[in-house]
């Protein structure tokens, strides 16, 4: 005897947590399934834990400059902190789906055929599934490779290692630096080429690395880790260009690989190229009654939480009645949560930069703006793209210790088409972030 429903989705992260809620409002019955923690990556390992880590660490750095010299950071205190409130969240996550109406089950699944998945030894069946089990970090084979931490580890931590070394000059590497070394940590990033943060306009990044550089953060360019060995008092890293030093923790942070490996897809008839599960444009696997969303799923998309939700609310959509139009995606923000913060949205300065005869730039010195010079933001700098041929601002890059709110803001703006006369309509709270876009929308 199996139970039954009208939709099985595997994985309760974000991206599973769309479809589910989507599909069970429309009517439908619906199970989701988690091995690990409810909430997925973002809850447990990803966002949650790292803005309230962020909070603590930029709390006590705008205490500092206020108020001269102050005590380090409590890290058992923040961890603490962190700890409850991914406590709650998870908690929240899970309770939230079964208020709903949906079904949960706790293990892990792997489909029989393409009708029927098993978890902890039970048979379920449905007709309609949603593949949703994120990603994993990508690990380093290398003698002591086994030594190295997940980046995850960091953000679970609950003591602050005093050096560490992060393998990747990426979005999560300049997070952890960010709060660590404000925390205390000597931090060391090593890069294999001479690219950080793709994407990002370089200037911008250069303004982060200077800043990161004045509180204990060191990068190498052009190196990778060779070798890592235990030593009495940690840790040894050698690099492939023959540099030795002393750390006390390893974290890699070189990208994520789709969970897919251990799902049986085969028996389900869904084929698995390399790097994650192929879907169409209504996210259909090559079998239409399964779909595949977020970070295990090959979208065109970047891995972020907003496009996981969006594709699992797209596809709950679907499944009661099939979607008129294949996906198309809002305007996307993004940040890199480091210290100070960097944010961009729309066309970026990067294309602005290789395309004079399309693109003019604008560079906003925010630095001596009352909401920047208050908080001692001296960094604080926006670059607007702006369409030749319209005038119309359509992108903009910020980096500054709220660089995201600037940006958000900025989005709305871009995404409404909003006319500087019609801003002037609008009195926000002065001053303000938000006044700030009368000066910065002109
Ligand atoms: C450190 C870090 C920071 C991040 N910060 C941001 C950020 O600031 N902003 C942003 O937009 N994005 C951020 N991201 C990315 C974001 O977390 C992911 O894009 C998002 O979590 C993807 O959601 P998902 O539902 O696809 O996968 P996940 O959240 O990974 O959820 C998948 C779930 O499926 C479960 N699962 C896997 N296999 C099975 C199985 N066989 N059976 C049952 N359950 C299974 C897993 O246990 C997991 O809970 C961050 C990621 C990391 C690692
Ligand atoms: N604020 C955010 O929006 C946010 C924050 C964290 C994570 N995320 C998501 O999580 C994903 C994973 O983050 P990440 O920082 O691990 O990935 P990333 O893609 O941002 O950076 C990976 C880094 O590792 C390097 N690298 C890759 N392969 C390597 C190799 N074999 N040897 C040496 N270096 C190598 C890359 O050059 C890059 O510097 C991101 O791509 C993003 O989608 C988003």
């Amino acid at each position: 005897m199996t139970q039954t429903f009208e939709t099985i989705v595997i994985g309760g992260g974000v991206g599973g947590a769309g479809a589910a809620m989507r599909a069970v409002a429309h009517g439908q019955s619906v199970a989701v399934i988690e091995q690990r923690d409810w909430g997925g990556t973002t809850v447990t390992r990803g966002s949650t834990p790292k803005k309230v880590l962020l909070a603590g660490v930029e709390a006590h750095r705008a205490f500092a400059q206020q108020n001269g010299p102050v005590p380090p950071v409590d890290w058992s205190r923040l961890a603490a902190h962190r700890d409850a409130v991914v406590g709650q969240t998870q908690e929240r996550f899970k309770q939230r789906f079964q208020t709903n109406g949906v079904t949960t089950f706790e293990g892990h699944a792997e489909f029989v055929n393409d009708q029927q998945v098993r978890v902890n030894g039970e048979l379920l069946t449905a007709k309609n599934f949603v593949i949703a089990t994120g990603a994993r970090p990508r690990e380093v084979a290398i003698p002591g490779g086994q030594l190295i931490q997940h980046s995850g580890s960091f953000f679970r931590s609950h003591q602050l290692p005093q050096h560490i070394t992060i393998l990747g000059a990426g979005v999560i590497a300049f997070a952890i630096a960010g709060i660590a070394s404000e925390a205390g940590a000597t931090v060391t990033l090593i890069q294999h080429n001479h690219v950080t943060l793709r994407g990002f306009d370089g200037q911008l990044v250069q303004t982060l690395l200077a800043s990161l550089a004045k509180h204990n953060v060191h990068m190498i360019f052009d190196d990778e880790i060779s070798q890592l060995a235990q030593t009495p008092t940690g840790l040894e890293v050698t690099t492939q260009q023959g540099a030795h030093w002393s750390t006390d923790v390893v974290y890699a942070a070189l990208g994520r690989l789709a969970n897919v490996e251990d799902l049986n897809l085969k028996a389900a008839g869904v084929a698995v190229p390399p790097h994650g599960i192929r879907v169409n444009e209504y996210l259909q696997t090559s079998n239409p009654h399964i779909y595949a969303v977020g970070d295990c799923a090959v979208t065109g998309t970047p891995n972020l939480a907003n496009y996981a939700i969006y594709q699992g609310k797209y596809v709950g959509d679907a499944l009661s009645a099939p979607q008129a139009f294949p996906i198309t995606y809002p305007l996307q923000a993004s940040a890199v949560f480091s210290l100070p913060r960097l944010a961009q949205v729309g066309a970026s300065v990067a294309v602005a930069r290789q395309d004079p005869a399309h693109y003019t730039l604008k560079t906003v010195d925010l630095s001596q703006w009352l909401t920047y010079q208050r908080n001692y933001d001296t960094d604080a700098k926006l670059l607007l793209v702006i369409n030749r041929q319209s005038g119309e601002v359509v992108g903009a890059e910020a980096i500054s210790l709220q660089a995201d709110t600037v940006i958000n803001q900025l989005a709305l703006l871009i995404q409404q088409h909003v006319t500087p006369e019609a801003l002037h309509d609008t009195f926000f709270a002065y001053p303000s972030t938000a006044a700030d876009l009368y000066g910065i929308w002109t």
